[in-house]
């Protein structure tokens, strides 16, 4: 589904990124590790289009999105979560989720100056999918809630509802449980089950190794910059290079 073929990315000279190549299979969840400046926000930002990679390539459904603008790479099908909460506190839970879907529904701006029928019709169907996507993960009673009312755990679910609304078909999570506590990133780990169960394809950048090693099929580890392995969990956790730069004290599995 997605393939990432060298990429690279500089910061003023620095390598942020060197040569990082990997695949990531549709219906699958991969999970990107590394220590603190590893370069995993650095990756997924260029997924996502946030940023440019300066070389490599990144085929998506059959083409080239290095380099192609957030709105565009969001409108193929890319979703994703930002590691600060990027919740707008004064909407209410529904309009932040429908901020999700608002690109395509700005397409024909006659037809929204006119109120024609087929443009209502369009945002029934936006309003009605915003809200299957606070249902599946158990906000809809919190609709018209201002975003600022809820609970730190409930703004990182309505992150969650609006990275997937419109079946994305493929979604970015850049440390989904990050301020939660054990209880919260239990249920998120079960909620990430169910979706790849559902068919969901997920690339998550997580810290909390007990999360990584029960939700990824496969693990793909970053240090300095560069990717020194991927396996699944069981061959990332027995290799050395893996011990040696990430999990440091981790045991690994016998
Ligand atoms: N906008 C930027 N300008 C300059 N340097 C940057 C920028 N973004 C990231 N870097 C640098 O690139 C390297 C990779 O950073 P990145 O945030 O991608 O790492 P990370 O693995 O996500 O770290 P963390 O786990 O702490 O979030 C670091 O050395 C960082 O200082």
């Amino acid at each position: 589904m997605l393939r990432l073929e060298r990429i690279s990315k500089n910061f003023g000279g620095l390598p942020a990124l060197q040569e990082v190549s990997c695949e990531i299979a549709g219906g699958s969840v991969t999970a990107l590790i590394g220590p603190n400046g590893a370069g995993k926000s650095t990756l997924i930002n260029c997924i996502s289009g946030i940023l440019a990679p300066d070389q490599g390539a990144i085929r998506f459904s059959g083409q080239d999105i290095a380099g192609r603008p957030a709105h565009e790479i969001a409108r193929l099908g890319i979703g994703r979560t930002f590691q600060n909460l990027k919740v707008f506190p004064r909407m209410t839970v529904l309009e932040n989720v429908l901020c999700g879907l608002t690109l395509e529904a700005g397409k024909s701006w006659i037809s929204a100056m006119l109120r024609l029928p087929s443009l209502r019709h369009r945002e029934r169907h936006l309003r009605l999918q915003a809200l299957e996507a606070l249902d599946r993960f158990g906000l809809a009673d919190k609709a018209g809630w201002p975003a600022q009312a809820l609970a730190y755990g409930d703004r990182k679910r309505l992150e969650l509802a609006r990275a997937f609304v419109g079946d994305p078909l493929l979604v970015l999570l850049d440390e989904p449980v990050a301020g939660l506590n054990a209880e919260e990133t239990a249920q998120i780990g079960l909620e990430i089950q169910k979706l790849r169960s559902e068919g969901d394809t997920l690339l998550l950048v997580e810290h909390d190794m007990d999360l990584v090693m029960s939700v990824a099929d496969q693990v793909v580890v970053l240090d300095g910059g560069r990717c020194i392995a991927q396996g699944t969990p069981q061959e990332v956790q027995r290799n050395p290079l893996v011990l040696e730069a990430y999990l440091g004290s981790m045991e690994p599995t016998a």
